[in-house]
């Protein structure tokens, strides 16, 4: 399974919402195409969405140039802003979306005396070098992390939500990476998976990503974490993230507060994997981190089975806030924030960004 691949000039995507019982690819050839495979999660996860945007702005520009044959440089700006802007809105939450159409639209400015097809080509280079730096950057967190959790050279027992996996990037994953290391090593003993309601990732992806790798996987619903980290021995919980604040607070997929307490309960360590471009020190706190709400019949179905009224009330978030305290490193591909908070975030991007 491929997550997204750049082909004739054309952004091929698998369309996660029909896996696991289908392996089916949506060709898209407008920009449109790719807001609304975002949209509905056809592409998901943070890094994933931030690649398929890049190349939404590039299907965008091909599309103007064929149409309009005086177009000035001016002028294809001033057409493709407002298709960033659109799909920026696709999903509020995974800045990585946000700083990628930034990349793209920096880029764009600095062509303004350049000709049509050299902007264009500008513009599908960089979309390629976004790819390219999310396969890179996650084999880079995914060794980062195997080698601070391989310390005690005994296999692990290792709980995780949602799917930060290769099905939400461009690489191996996040969280999923760092699994697929340690199980290059020899030390996973065991994955357990949150289900990860409303809409299953967990199912559906990371349990599918980890049985094709042969890595050993339970799968649980979202209300058994806790007994399993009772009972199971759990060594560590990994998961991704969708935004970091400067002090350290997490945003990922509903749910991952909750088991960020557990863990703390359990004395369990709890890990965010995410790349440095997950990063967004613009915000001081979680607490000012917009959380996408969705549409309420994700929660009153499962799969198209009704499980509630059609009228039934529901708040449906998507995401929620881990505190920093509650972490004990933020795994990157530049290395680890051990205890992350304001101090060790700026040192950290001082040093290395
Ligand atoms: C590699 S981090 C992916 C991140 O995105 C997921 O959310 P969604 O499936 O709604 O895109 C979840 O928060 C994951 O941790």
């Amino acid at each position: 399974m491929e997550t997204l691949r750049w082909q004739n000039d054309q952004l091929i995507l698998l369309d996660q919402t029909k896996l696991p019982s289908r392996e089916v690819y949506i060709c898209c050839t407008r920009w449109q195409d790719v807001c609304r495979a975002i949209s509905i999660l056809s592409v998901r996860g943070a890094p994933a969405i931030g690649v398929a945007a890049a190349y939404g702005v590039v299907l965008a520009a091909q599309n103007i140039a064929a149409r309009q044959k005086d177009l000035t440089v001016a002028k294809l700006w001033e057409q493709l802003i407002p298709i960033c802007n659109a799909l920026d809105a696709s999903r509020p939450t995974a800045v990585n979306l946000h700083w990628a159409l930034d990349r793209m639209l920096k880029k764009g400015r600095s062509l303004e005396k350049a000709a049509i097809p050299d902007v264009i080509s500008a513009l599908k280079a960089l979309a390629v070098q976004i790819h390219t730096e999310d396969i890179e950057v996650n084999t880079a967190m995914a060794e980062c992390g195997a080698a601070a959790l391989a310390k005690k050279g005994t296999p692990l027992t290792i709980l995780t939500h949602c799917n930060a996996g290769a099905l939400a990037t461009a690489g191996i994953g996040t969280a999923l990476g760092v699994i697929r290391a340690l199980h290059k090593h020899h030390l996973i003993r065991m994955v357990y998976a949150d289900e990860t309601r409303p809409l299953l990732q967990g199912a559906r992806l990371t349990v599918t990503e980890l049985m094709d790798d042969h890595i050993p996987v339970t799968l649980i619903s979202d209300n058994m974490a806790a007994w399993v980290m009772k009972t199971k021995k759990v060594d560590a919980v990994l998961v991704g993230a969708d935004r970091i604040t400067h002090n350290g607070d997490t945003a990922n997929k509903i749910g991952t507060y909750g088991v960020s307490i557990l863990a703390k309960e359990h004395g369990i360590p709890f890990y965010v994997v995410a790349p440095v471009s997950t990063f967004d020190i613009s915000l001081a706190t979680g607490d000012q981190i917009p959380i996408e709400e969705r549409n309420h019949d994700e929660v009153r179905f499962l799969q198209g089975v009704p499980t509630a009224l059609s009228d039934a009330p529901v708040f449906n978030p998507a995401f929620d806030v881990t505190p920093h305290e509650n972490i004990q490193a933020i795994i990157t591909e530049k290395g680890l924030i051990m205890h992350p908070d304001d101090t060790h975030i700026d040192l950290f991007f001082h040093q290395f960004i």
